[in-house]
């Protein structure tokens, strides 16, 4: 493993060298470190950075040492434990083990997300995300210890408290008007979570679909980011379902998804809408144990949400699963363009050939024969819909500057999937909600131009002068393994989010972000598509998206619902052509208009910024070179030699080591001082000082300093809380009415 990669630590090393005269009978001798009892201490909360990181922390107690030899000789080390019967078994942590369905429930219980809830569990949450320690005294530890005993029987406990909690038909305000439904009869249950859901009507995808859907068609449907397609495919199939004389028992519906945040995303929001019915939906996806995924299966859930690769991984090693897709009377692909992308594509062919194969089968089923006679039996899907679902279908959008190549074209493309997929339908409806405009109606689009270096600063202005839920979304994860500890140095509750992350940490973060509506998360496009969290206020596009397409989604994390949300990119000048190319495919060639900055704070900012790049600079360095001795450390005395620092190192690359090793601490400390002391002042625009307000910088920021006197925790206490949304909307008003 390379050194600083590790994901756990063994502390609390065994004491070293004491010499026991007791009776050899009294002492059980431990074998190789690996195969000892050690004892996870902690909560899951101890974690530490969000890229590579530290997961757990593990202690052994009562073991000693003897050595056998002498120095001539060579000494080996023999390491011990006095017997005790009573001595409980240690609970190793197993940080890389696959989670539990259990595990993964609570972090997406979106659509019960209560802000209230969230707001006062904030200040916990972020204190403890943001600068999590380390258990020191043994109190803290035993009281981590029971923390831990207290998670894992609520763990187990987990499922059985999801149905308690499960709401009633009792609990349903029935005063909640969803008489705009009523163009299609749904059955009472589903009424019924469209009331608790206060869905009082069908959003314009869902309009324009559902009759069709529920009369059996086929259906490509198009609609924009967060416009509700999810329902659009999830409410047939429950009804369906419900509408059976004859209660279904096989698999009802495949609904496929490219990834395994946005499966579990969609699971729930369908469980959600079958919460009043028996319908069982669940998700396969890769990151969880198979085991248990194996158990969901055979408990026959009628909706699997799934991710194709592990779906097909599970499905094509027994048949009795593979045979389930013979029922399937559902077909859906969420998100269906971005199957179309490497990796996806080949798993997806797969399961679509085998689907096909199994619906030719109509009688004699394996597992159908009794005794030696084969029986024949019904076919109970013997008609069958696929439903397709994108927010971008617009060939011209998914242009890849790079390659210059269409992705839809040739083998793989769009036309390819659409080949593959049986319909039933001759003419497969198609239904394109989209506007001209290919976002969300009340996204506010704008952009700063700026140098490449100059990007930290412009992100810190934004996060600064507009807090709010805000995503920052970068073209390589090398990009949020440096610019999550820039931000965290200057205070900036700071997440990262990407694929190479563990999917462990991806939920916890994810389940963060959702919780401090003030939160950055830095993240790749792996959260472009589909995620659904609430209340984001703002996307930057720190690097400019590599297709019209992938802007359309990362912008489509913000302005959900019908809210309002900010989409800003950052460019510069090496992305020029990206941008032109952006503003043909996506707006007719318009620009996007310039976001407005108040150029009097950026010197301030500027300081602070480069302050907290140059001290990363330095503890990246450091770290370095901590975790490449430190491992050596580790080697040698696992291998029991002793580790001569001069040998090893060399003596003169050693001196030199530590010569930098000081002036870097130095420096660092030096660094350190100057950014918190920067930090703890507030931000004036230039020409106004804390004490006098010139009257050249003197406009209306006195009634804003009048306003937030005393209130410290305002970094900018010359400036109107206005909203980036509505700054926005100020500068597009100006230019339409410059143009007439
Ligand atoms: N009829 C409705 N009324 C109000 N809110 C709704 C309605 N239907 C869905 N929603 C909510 O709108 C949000 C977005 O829905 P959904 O995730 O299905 O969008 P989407 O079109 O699939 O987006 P994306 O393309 O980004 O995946 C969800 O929080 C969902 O609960």
């Amino acid at each position: 493993m390379a050194p600083g990669k590790r994901s756990k630590s063994k502390t609390n090393q065994p004491k070293k060298k004491t010499k026991t005269a007791s009776n050899p009978d009294d002492y059980e001798t431990l074998g190789g470190i690996d195969s000892w009892d050690w004892n996870e201490i902690g909560s899951q909360q101890f974690m530490g950075d969000e890229s590579t990181g530290f997961l757990c922390l593990e202690e052994i107690s009562d073991v000693e040492i003897d050595y056998e030899g002498d120095d001539a000789t060579g000494k080996v080390a023999i390491f011990k434990r006095k017997k005790k019967d009573n001595r409980e078994k240690g609970k190793r942590a197993n940080p890389m083990a696959p989670l539990a369905m259990e595990d993964m429930k609570d972090f997406y219980d979106l659509d019960t997300f209560d802000e209230e809830k969230a707001a006062a569990t904030e200040t916990h949450q972020a204190a403890a995300s943001f600068t999590d320690k380390p258990a020191k005294s043994k109190k803290d530890r035993s009281d981590r210890q029971k923390e831990q005993q207290n998670d894992d029987i609520a763990m187990d406990n987990a499922k059985q408290g999801t149905d308690a909690k499960r709401p009633k038909v009792e609990d349903v305000d029935q005063s909640v008007d969803v008489s705009a439904w009523g163009f299609v009869k749904l059955a009472e249950p589903i009424t019924h979570a469209l009331q608790y859901y206060k869905f009082t009507e069908p959003t314009p995808i869902q309009a324009k679909t559902l009759t069709k859907a529920l009369e059996g068609r086929d259906m490509v449907g198009v609609a924009e980011t967060g416009s509700g397609k999810t329902l659009a495919f999830g409410i047939p199939m429950i009804q369906w379902i419900l509408q059976q004389e004859e209660r279904p028992t096989g698999l009802t519906g495949l609904v496929l998804t490219p990834t395994r945040e946005l499966a579990i995303q969609v699971k729930d929001h369908l469980q959600n809408m079958a919460m009043f019915t028996d319908v069982k939906v669940t998700a396969i996806v890769g990151g969880m144990s198979i085991q248990k995924q194996q158990r969901v299966m055979k408990q026959r859930p009628d909706i699997i949400v799934a991710t194709p690769g592990r779906y097909w991984e599970i499905i094509s090693s027994n048949q009795e699963y593979m045979d389930q897709l013979k029922h399937i009377r559902f077909l859906v692909l969420d998100e269906a363009d971005r199957m179309l992308e490497k990796g996806h594509f080949e798993e997806l062919k797969k399961l679509l050939t085998e689907l096909s194969n199994k619906r030719e089968v109509t009688t004699e089923w394996p597992e159908d024969v009794q005794g030696d006679t084969p029986q024949k039996v019904k076919q109970v899907a013997s008609k069958y819909q696929t439903l397709i679902y994108t927010a971008t279908l617009d060939k011209e959008i998914r242009f890849n500057v790079k390659s210059k190549k269409k992705t839809t074209a040739g083998k793989g493309g769009m036309a390819d999937l659409i080949d593959s997929i049986e319909f039933q339908d001759p003419n497969p409806i198609k239904i394109d909600v989209t506007t001209e405009k290919k976002v969300a109606s009340k996204l506010m689009e704008a952009k700063i131009d700026c140098l490449k270096t100059e990007k930290d600063l412009y992100v810190y202005y934004f996060v600064t002068r507009y807090p709010g839920r805000t995503i920052l979304f970068v073209n390589s994860i090398d990009a949020i393994r440096r610019l999550v500890p820039v931000f965290r140095l200057l205070n900036v509750e700071v997440l990262g989010l990407h694929a190479q992350m563990q999917q462990r940490q991806r939920l916890k973060n994810l389940d963060r972000f959702k919780a401090n509506d003030k939160a950055v998360l830095v993240a790749s496009d792996v959260a472009a598509r589909g995620l659904d969290i609430p209340l984001v206020e703002h996307v930057i596009h720190y690097q400019l998206p590599r297709s019209g397409e992938i802007y359309v989604h990362r912008s489509g994390r913000t302005a959900r619902a019908n809210r309002e949300g900010v989409s800003l990119l950052l460019c510069s000048p090496d992305e020029v052509k990206v941008y032109h190319k952006l503003c043909q495919t996506l707006r007719h060639g318009e620009k996007y208009p310039d976001f407005p900055i108040d150029l009097s704070i950026l010197g301030d900012m500027r300081k602070r910024v480069n302050l907290a790049t140059d001290l990363d600079k330095i503890d990246h360095t450091e770290d370095k070179a901590s975790h490449e001795e430190s491992w050596l450390r580790k080697m040698a005395d696992e291998m029991d030699i002793e580790f001569d620092e001069d040998l090893v190192l060399g003596k003169n690359n050693k001196e030199r080591a530590d010569q930098r090793k000081q002036a870097n601490r130095g420096k660092a400390y030096q660094l350190r001082q100057e950014l918190s002391q920067l930090l703890k002042k507030q931000i004036l625009p230039m020409g106004a000082s804390a004490r006098f307000i010139t009257g050249s910088a003197a406009s209306n920021f006195v009634d804003h300093m009048l306003e937030s006197e005393g209130d410290a925790s305002t970094i900018l206490p010359a400036h109107a809380k206005t909203r980036a949304v509505d700054d926005v909307k100020i500068i597009r008003k100006k230019k339409k009415t410059s143009k007439q």
